[in-house]
């Protein structure tokens, strides 16, 4: 059988290769590895105008949302408090497109990090714009633990407390309808978010493509390989 093909969302910044110094999509190397590590191939898919969302999700077989910049705040009605970073906005536009498409073709969505609050953004929710004394929201990327909601599917992948990589400094605060948390920390972090329906779509606050613990994106790409069947 195909392996799923899984859309990964980059960064976009200005970066220096050989002789070239330009803007890039950027991809951490540790997000294709985890997604081969889970079974699916990897597609990158740099930020391009939100018109075309809706057909690049049609052409994947489930989503992952990367890590990266912080949510300009006019997404969830804040003001920027001055510690939150410069704005991503066409990162911004264009993930939220992707997620509305994600979540209006019942195509399987992981949200990492700045994909878990993008998530939440795009259903209502805002954020914390900083957070002081958690693991990771110092510069530095730590470990900590990260407790899951019994019942969940967060919890079906991942059943035990686990240790986890994290590097954050914002957090869901206000749940975005249809969310449910689904992991803590032990601060009180809401550190997973999912869908309270039956629907493949998880947010995690840390990092797994740091980690060598597969269990998350090995559930992603089965679900990935239904909703292609379903199709
Ligand atoms: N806000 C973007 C995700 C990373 C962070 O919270 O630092």
């Amino acid at each position: 059988m195909t392996k799923p093909l899984i859309g990964v969302t980059t960064y976009l910044d200005r970066a220096r290769w050989g002789v070239w110094d330009m803007p890039a999509a950027l991809l951490a190397a540790r997000y294709p590895r985890y997604v081969r590590e889970g079974g699916g191939l990897v597609a990158m898919l740099p930020p391009d105008g939100p018109g075309a969302a809706a057909a690049v999700v049609a052409r994947v077989d489930a989503l992952v949302v990367a890590g990266g910049a912080d949510v300009e705040p006019v997404r969830y009605g804040a003001e920027p408090d001055p510690r939150t970073g410069p704005p991503a906005r066409e990162r911004d536009d264009w993930e939220l497109a992707l997620i509305d498409a994600a979540l209006a073709s019942g195509t399987p969505l992981l949200g990492v990090c700045r994909g878990m609050q993008l998530l939440n953004v795009a259903l209502g929710g805002t954020l914390t714009q900083h957070l002081d004394g958690h693991v990771g929201a110092e510069g530095v990327m730590g470990l900590h633990p990260v407790k899951p909601v019994p019942g969940t599917l967060y919890a079906s992948l991942v059943p035990e407390q686990a240790e986890v990589p994290t590097y954050h400094h914002q957090a869901v605060d206000r749940l975005g309808a249809g969310l449910v948390a689904s992991a803590y920390a032990e601060d009180g972090t809401v550190e997973a978010v999912e869908l309270d329906e039956p629907a493949w779509a998880l947010g995690v606050q840390w990092h797994p493509e740091m980690g060598e613990d597969f269990r998350i994106v090995r559930g992603l790409v089965r679900a990935a390989a239904e909703a292609a069947v379903r199709r």
